[in-house]
């Protein structure tokens, strides 16, 4: 299959290339830019040798025409545009960014600042939360392949809030970030000066992130009310980590809230729970499509801690992204995505 894929000189299109390279089914047929034509290799020296097509124009009817399925990893507020543009046309569509992810146009405007698209645009997209939307993904032309932080935290709270287990009004999510989540544009609050050796908080309690976690969660239980979310600037290239607090309605010991998940991902191979008094770090997901958690029951204070990581460029944008192209195709879901986290 013939795959296109915009937005390819940042992080995620970067991302999207290592990707795609090996992936057995799908071929990269082309790959653009908003800038003028050049080798890709310009803007990404790594790809020496290996992979050195020229970023061609966005012509969105020369790439319905040639491609089967085109990656959008653009900047909010394009992907939107560029995704109206595809969606009446005779091919698919993966879009990772905000733009497609909110059901309801107020909160798109209120969250991210930018004209919602329109809803023809947005009634096609299906969220693209692979472990929990397989059977809608599989019949999607479009899809809104989820934030990183939400990726995290959803999958961490998915099988506790699934089964209407929380306490409604105690949902505390703490996540932490790399930088590259913030994308290759230059910016003061990840300049190396401000960034290493530093631990910042960010957007406190106005994060983009926390309608479209609030979205699912109330799809699971809508008894559910609005979380607590913060976001955190860690001096690290990659790897999120969400801590997340909760109350359970019943009592659960560590041990029984582990077979849960457990059974809750035991077909989702991108999911690893950890075995009690084991919690993840975000090296051991690096590079990889991993989403690896970790839980403890606290019988003192009644409150269920759940550590969630991704790599944010992968679990969290591309890796994701491949995942759902896969599915959508009826592809094996691992291929082109089975490897191993780079560690140390
Ligand atoms: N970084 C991350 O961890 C994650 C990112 N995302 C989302 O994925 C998308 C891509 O993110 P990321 O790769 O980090 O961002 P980057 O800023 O690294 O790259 C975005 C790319 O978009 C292209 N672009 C910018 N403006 C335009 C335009 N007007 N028209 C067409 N293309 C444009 C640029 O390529 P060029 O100049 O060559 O046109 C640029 O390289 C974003 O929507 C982001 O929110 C989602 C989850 C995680
Ligand atoms: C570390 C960092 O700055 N991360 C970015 C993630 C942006 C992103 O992925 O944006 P959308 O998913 O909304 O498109 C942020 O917190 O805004």
């Amino acid at each position: 299959m013939k795959v296109a894929v915009i937005g390819t000189t940042g992080y995620g299109g970067g991302e999207l290339i290592r990707i795609l390279h090996n992936h057995p089914v799908f071929n990269i047929h082309s790959i653009h830019s908003s800038r003028d034509e050049m080798p890709i290799t310009d803007e990404f020296p790594h790809l020496g040798n290996i992979f050195e097509d020229s970023l061609k124009k966005i012509d969105t009817d020369a790439i319905a025409e040639e491609a089967d399925l085109v990656f959008l990893a653009t900047p909010s507020g394009v992907s939107g545009k560029l995704a109206e543009e595809f969606s009446v046309k005779d091919i698919q569509v993966v879009d990772l960014s905000g733009d497609l992810r909110l059901t309801n146009p107020d909160d798109y405007q209120n969250w991210y600042k930018h004209t919602p698209v329109k809803s023809e645009t947005l009634s096609q997209a299906v969220y693209g939360l692979s472990e929990w939307n397989r059977e809608e993904i599989k019949q999607a032309k479009v899809i809104a392949n989820p934030g990183c932080y939400p990726t995290a935290t959803l999958l961490g709270l998915g099988p506790v809030a699934a089964e209407g287990f929380l306490d409604p009004a105690n949902i505390i999510i703490d996540a932490k970030s790399g930088v590259s989540g913030a994308g290759k544009s230059l910016s003061r609050t990840t300049a190396f000066s401000e960034m290493n050796d530093n631990f910042k908080i960010y957007k406190v309690n106005e994060h983009q992130h926390i309608p479209e976690i609030e979205q699912q969660l109330f799809k699971w239980d809508g008894g559910l009310s609005p979380v607590t979310f913060s976001t955190h600037l860690l001096p690290i290239t990659r790897g999120i980590m969400a801590t997340i607090y909760v109350k359970l309605k019943k009592e659960a010991r560590t041990s029984e809230v582990i077979e849960l998940y457990r059974e809750t991902y035991k077909n989702h191979p991108f999911v690893r729970v950890r075995k009690e008094g084991q919690f993840p770090g975000v090296k051991e997901v690096c590079g990889s499509n991993y989403c690896d958690i970790g839980v403890h029951a606290d019988q003192r204070t009644g409150r269920l801690t759940i550590v969630s990581v991704i790599d944010n460029l992968m679990k969290g944008a591309a890796g994701q992204a491949v995942q759902n192209a896969n599915l959508m195709n009826g592809i094996n879901e691992k291929a082109g995505l089975d490897f191993i986290p780079m560690y140390p």
